[in-house]
């Protein structure tokens, strides 16, 4: 599990080492990490380094200074000043300095730039020369390697600003917002979290990984049997929308539910003829799935209430969202993406993908339920406040059909009896784990029927 720290959180850990060791040179690690994975980029030819007045700056010059002893160096001070000893270090070494129309006509010439302009104390946005020089750098197709943020992000936005676009960002300690939320992550390329001794303390905020995927996946066990290993009752999909009651029965069966019980209202004879070991009726069960499909159904608020009164764990999608229950809904799982978030909220879709942390924890505390916002990214808040982002995907699984699939996984996975924050978290990894290992345009229910093999390879790898 990645810890994620807000810039105050990396600030105060980064106190924490000073405290304790004074003369620690948590820049000279920090510059040898960009060095390292610039040259590990771009092996060869020019390096020009875009450099700010603060300490971000003072990474990228220290980082000129060492690769500049192997090969050519510019650099380039894009605030007029510059860290002194970080300077001094990258002129005694053999870096060259340009000004900014030097540095814009050296793009033809360069094989790599390092953007260190501005990283944790950057405000939003970039002084026009250095926008012009980012922009440069992307039209004239030059890698570039951010030092801890392309400039121009907010460390703690989700949002995007005019910022460089990295080819490659070269974090420390750990991963910071930009780095995980997108959009703005889709600004940082290939994430490297340099450990430069910075211990990361428990967040509110933390990315899953694949190792937590395989060691939470419910595998059964010598004396697990169909009850045990969790029953799930579906009401999803409607007339309207059959369809959907097929893609949660495949969701659901494909990542192992002990059984699965539909008792939706799609004609019975479509579910047997596609999946002939669904029970059709309601029955015991130990979590159940509602909303997929619904399209407007008139007992919808009656029967999610039904789910409260049986003290029923519940996955909530789509329609049924609109139609939740008062009071708290221990052990339930709301599954909504942007635009159902934004209506349960009664704000704009275009808040919620601006502040989504914000936005899914805010359902999470007046809820009582966990809440899985769907979308580029996935993030699974819970009453407390504590942010878990599912493992990332590709964008092949941005098509009709995707949630309906999903909410029967995490059906199934809530049946096994885990808690409703883990059942959204592995339900939305293990789709965007099938989706990277199965890259092309599958039909939801296609890769659904691909989950086996993922899941029998994290098994094999506990
Ligand atoms: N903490 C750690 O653990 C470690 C930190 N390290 C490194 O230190 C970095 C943080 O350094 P930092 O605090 O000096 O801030 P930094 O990002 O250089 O920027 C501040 C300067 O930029 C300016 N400025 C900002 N935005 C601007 C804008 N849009 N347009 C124009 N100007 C703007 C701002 O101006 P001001 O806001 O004061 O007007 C100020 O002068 C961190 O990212 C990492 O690389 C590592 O060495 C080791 C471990
Ligand atoms: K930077």
């Amino acid at each position: 599990m990645r810890q994620i720290l807000t810039a105050k959180q990396l600030r105060a850990a980064e106190q924490r080492v000073f405290d304790a060791e004074p003369d620690v040179d948590l820049m000279g690690r920090a510059a040898q990490a960009v060095a390292r994975v610039t040259d590990a980029v771009v092996p060869t030819g020019t390096v020009l380094v875009a450099v700010g007045q603060g300490n971000n700056g003072g990474d990228g010059l220290f980082a000129a200074a060492r690769l500049a002893a192997h090969r050519p160096v510019l650099v380039w001070l894009a605030m007029g000043s510059a860290h002194e000893a970080g300077l001094e270090a990258a002129v005694v070494a053999g870096a060259q300095e340009v000004d900014a129309v030097g540095a814009i006509k050296a793009l033809a010439e360069c094989s790599v730039v390092v953007d260190a302009v501005t990283g944790l104390g950057s405000r939003p946005g970039l002084p026009a020369e250095v926008e012009t020089f980012a922009a440069a750098c992307q039209a004239q197709g030059v890698p570039v390697v951010a030092v801890d943020l392309p400039s121009g992000l907010g460390a703690d936005d989700a949002r995007v600003h005019p910022s460089f676009q990295a080819d490659h960002t070269v974090t420390f300690g750990a991963p910071k917002p930009c780095h995980v939320l997108n959009p703005a992550a889709s600004r940082c390329g290939v994430l490297h979290v340099a450990d430069i001794g910075i211990d990361a303390e428990p967040t509110m905020l933390r990315a899953a990984e694949e190792s937590d995927i395989a060691a939470w996946w419910p595998v059964p066990g010598a004396r697990s049997d169909k009850y045990s290993r969790g029953v799930l009752v579906l009401d999803t999909g409607s007339e309207s929308y059959p369809g959907a009651a097929l893609l949660s029965c495949a969701g659901a069966l494909h990542v192992g539910a002990g059984m699965v019980r539909y008792a939706g209202r799609a004609p019975s004879g479509l579910i047997m003829s596609r999946f002939p070991s669904v029970v059709i009726g309601d029955g015991r069960a130990e979590a159940t799935v509602l909303g997929s499909g619904w399209g407007d159904r008139d007992n919808a608020e009656s029967r999610v209430e039904w789910a409260k009164l049986h003290q029923l764990p519940a996955v909530v999608d789509a329609d049924a969202l609109y139609s939740l229950p008062s009071g708290r809904l221990d052990g339930w799982l709301l599954t909504p993406h942007a635009g159902e978030l934004a209506r349960i909220l009664g704000c704009t879709r275009a808040h919620v993908e601006s502040q989504p942390l914000e936005c899914v924890r805010e359902v999470a505390r007046t809820t009582g339920a966990a809440v899985l916002l769907k979308g580029a990214t996935q993030y699974v808040a819970e009453l407390s406040g504590r942010v878990t982002i599912a493992v990332p995907g590709p964008a092949w699984t941005a098509r009709a059909g995707s949630g309906d699939v999903l909410a029967g996984i995490c059906g199934a996975l809530l049946a096994s009896g885990l808690p409703a924050w883990k059942a959204g978290v592995l339900g939305a990894s293990i789709q965007a784990m099938t989706a990277a290992r199965n890259p092309g345009p599958y039909t939801p229910d296609e890769l659904s029927a691909r989950m086996p093999a993922v899941i029998a390879e994290l098994a094999a790898a506990r």
